[in-house]
């Protein structure tokens, strides 16, 4: 039976690992059977009543493995309660228009499977784990580094997903 909730993610250096692990937490902690799992190991939908996926965002973008997941699952998707969430460093400024940008990195999975709730968190960046490449990027662009993620407001995201998958 489709009992269960999956958390699936991608993540570079693992910050939007443990945002998918809070999600989790919290879901867990109102009784919600729960497996937090990167999409690329996920084969099998038949378990899950309903699916929360998310992605880090590399310039503009998600990572390519939910958005592959989300493809090639499209049909079951469709037939259960689905939300997003996008993790950005730029989401921290809170400004409005950047978050219409961290947002649209959601775009072309919107298109594939109209989610139930979307939501943009502000993520971790740090120097010392960066691949030479990765850092040379957050160089250029002179990007703030730290750990600005809000876990009230993930929990808080987490608590409201659920209200949308089984409204009380
Ligand atoms: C090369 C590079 C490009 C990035 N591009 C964006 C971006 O376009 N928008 C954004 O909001 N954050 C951007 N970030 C910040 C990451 O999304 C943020 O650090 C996130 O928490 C990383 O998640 P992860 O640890 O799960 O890989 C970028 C970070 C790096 C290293």
């Amino acid at each position: 039976m489709a009992d269960r909730i999956l958390v699936a993610y991608a993540s570079r250096y693992g910050s939007t690992a443990e945002v998918a692990e809070a999600i989790g937490d919290e879901l867990q902690k109102a009784g919600v059977a729960v497996d937090v799992r990167p999409a690329s190991e996920v084969r099998d939908l038949s378990p899950y009543r309903a699916a929360i996926i998310g992605s880090p965002i590399y310039m503009g973008k998600w990572l390519p493995e939910p958005q592959i997941f989300i493809e090639q699952h499209q049909r079951d998707l469709r037939n259960i309660p689905v939300a997003y969430f996008a993790v950005g460093l730029t989401v921290n400024e809170g400004n409005p228009d950047i978050i219409k940008k961290a947002e649209a990195s959601m775009d072309q999975v919107r298109m594939l499977v109209e989610p139930v709730e979307v939501g943009v968190f502000a993520g971790r960046l740090e120097n010392s784990r960066l691949s030479l490449a990765d850092r040379t990027i957050t160089k250029l662009v002179r990007a703030k580094t730290g750990d600005f993620r809000n876990w009230e407001a993930i929990r808080a995201w987490a608590r409201a997903v659920l209200q949308k998958i089984e409204p009380a």
